[in-house]
């Protein structure tokens, strides 16, 4: 199916659902795209006066827009609760067609990259896109764009090709961990499970050479986005207005940057109200999905002007 078309179709999947949410509350305001207004119960008086503060990215997209301005927009997206929906087994949590499409076409518009807590591999299996840059556990192993940096000294960057040959930059922070992860890696998983035997409220997950247990390095989300944008060329740069949509603590950090740096959207994904760095908000993946569509029809309607 050529894009337009799939676009065309989406577009109605996003009229129908406007349509029921007219018709629940009799409002026509663009603030209608957002689930949110639906809910009229107890619980969600809550939510409703905590989207005051981080409106529907949904309803505000063209308020969003009016501020690129020529500016060069970057999308950060983090994977679990945010491009698909959380799911009791880790290993189950697949992201829809439509989803990975939409991703799809957003990234042939904007750079993207995915930032998670999972390793790389394992997000790149649930993604399969070779059009999005992948930053792995919570940001220290990132497959990034190979261009020039302009803070960073080119220390832990090792150049790589990918499956189709491309050029792309492995960056791994925590690198000098890795003969020791190697060789201890049992001992310490032994040594952790007795320890948390006695902390019955805590448990250890698991993943690829990684214990959810960091190394003592400050380097988080925050930092790969930052990483990211300077690889891009955006290091300390006015021209850009990165967007990032995360659900997780985890992705707080990146929420700071943005805040900090005093650019771009932070998005948090939330059906209830959180404390939150976030500007904006989207109820779950079904709305990023709508998010994500939107801004590739805007992408592609902006680019054959
Ligand atoms: O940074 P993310 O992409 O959001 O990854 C964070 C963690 O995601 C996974 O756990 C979460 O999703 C699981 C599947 O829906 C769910 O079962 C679990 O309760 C969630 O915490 C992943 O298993 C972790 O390794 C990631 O750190």
């Amino acid at each position: 199916m050529g894009f337009q078309r799939w676009l065309a179709k989406t577009h109605d999947i996003e009229s129908i659902s406007k349509a029921r949410h007219d018709k629940s509350n009799g409002d026509h305001t663009s603030a209608n795209l957002c689930g949110h207004y639906l809910d009229l119960n107890a619980a969600s008086a809550n939510y409703n006066t905590w989207l005051n503060e981080h409106p529907c990215a949904l309803g505000s997209f063209k308020e969003m827009i009016s501020d690129v301005k020529g500016k060069r927009i970057v999308v950060f997206l983090d994977y679990d609760g945010t491009l698909s929906p959380i799911v009791n087994d880790p290993d189950r949590a697949f992201m829809s067609t439509q989803m990975r499409l939409a991703v799809r076409e957003v990234a042939r518009h904007f750079p993207t990259a995915i930032i998670s807590g999972r390793s790389r591999d394992k997000v790149y299996e649930f993604v399969k896109l070779d059009e999005v840059y992948y930053a792995g556990s919570h940001g220290m192993d990132i497959m990034g764009p190979p261009l020039q940096l302009k803070s960073y000294d080119g220390k832990y960057q090792n150049k790589a090709l990918d499956t189709k040959g491309n050029e792309f930059t492995i960056f791994q922070p925590a690198q000098d961990f890795l003969p020791a992860i190697k060789k201890d890696y049992g001992t310490l998983e032994e040594r952790i499970q007795s320890i948390l035997t006695k902390f019955p409220r805590f448990h250890m997950t698991r993943g690829k050479k990684v214990l959810e247990i960091r190394p003592s390095i400050e380097w988080n989300k925050g930092h790969a986005l930052e990483y990211l944008l300077d690889t891009l060329g955006f290091a300390n740069s006015t021209n850009v207005l990165p967007l990032y949509i995360g659900d997780d603590r985890t992705d707080e950090d990146a929420f700071k940057v943005l805040r900090k740096r005093g650019e771009g959207y932070p998005i948090i994904v939330s059906s209830t109200p959180r404390d939150t760095m976030a500007s904006y908000s989207l109820r779950d993946p079904s709305e990023v999905f709508s998010f994500l569509i939107r801004l590739a029809r805007w992408g592609s309607e902006t680019s054959s002007q």
